[in-house]
């Protein structure tokens, strides 16, 4: 099943087709070269540094990498949790134990991710986090993002809100990611920080 039939606001496909192409264009010495800057810029967030519980995604791709950053955060003892994307794109979550932990999975169409082996925990564990680390492929100046249009994490989002928990929600982006304006709709709510490899930029 594809979410396209289904998407509200046309003008995100476009715009995501744009993000992906550019990121597509990039090498592996980009990739490899930002990861290491955002981990160090991570690292420093105090969002991050007196967090218990973070959790996160792994990178794959093209996408900005996130692995560097999830290997010191377990090195200091942060509970770190990883998404299982479920058959109606909601995310169940499970423990990150180190990189041997992963199990690379192919759901449908989509590009394959790197998910947790272990125990699932179940959509409710993210009520734990004391931060998030949202994937995106654009966030604008008043904090919206343009997400990959699953809407998983407008689904973790909106749990979060009826529960009543308010963790720091952080995304990490290329610098050509951070824009003027993304189109927005009555579900998206807007993260507190992203963070490129030249800065940091709070929203709250
Ligand atoms: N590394 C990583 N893990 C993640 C996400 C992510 O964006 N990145 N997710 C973020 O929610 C969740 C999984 N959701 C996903 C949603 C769409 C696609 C994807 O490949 N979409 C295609 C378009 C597919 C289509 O048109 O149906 C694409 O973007 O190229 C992948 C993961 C949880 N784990
Ligand atoms: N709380 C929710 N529960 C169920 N479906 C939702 C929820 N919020 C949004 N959706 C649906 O998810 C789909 C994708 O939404 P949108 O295009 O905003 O995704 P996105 O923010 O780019 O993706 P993601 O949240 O996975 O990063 C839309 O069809 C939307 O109606």
């Amino acid at each position: 099943m594809s979410h396209v039939g289904r998407e509200s606001e046309p003008g995100k496909r476009m715009l995501r087709r744009g993000f992906l192409s550019v990121r597509n264009g990039l090498t592996a010495d980009d990739v490899r070269e930002t990861a290491a800057a955002l981990a160090a810029r991570a690292l420093g967030l105090p969002e991050l540094a007196h967090a218990r519980t973070v959790a996160a995604y792994v990178s794959v791709g093209s996408e900005p990498g996130t692995l560097a950053l999830l290997d010191a955060l377990l090195a200091r003892g942060v509970r770190v949790l990883l998404p299982v994307l479920m058959a109606d794109n909601d995310l169940d979550w499970g423990a990150y134990a180190g990189p041997g932990s992963l199990v690379r999975v192919q759901h449908g169409g989509k590009m394959a991710l790197l998910e947790p082996a272990g125990e699932r925990l179940g959509p409710e564990a993210i009520l734990d986090a004391d931060a998030v680390l949202l994937p995106g492929l654009a966030v604008d100046a008043r904090g919206m993002r343009l997400g990959r249009g699953g809407g998983s994490y407008d689904r973790v989002l909106a749990r979060l809100e009826r529960a009543g928990a308010d963790p720091a929600l952080v995304v990490l982006l290329y610098d050509t990611e951070v824009v003027e304006r993304v189109p927005e709709e009555a579900h998206d709510r807007p993260v507190h920080a992203v963070v490129t490899p030249s800065g940091v930029r709070r929203f709250r």
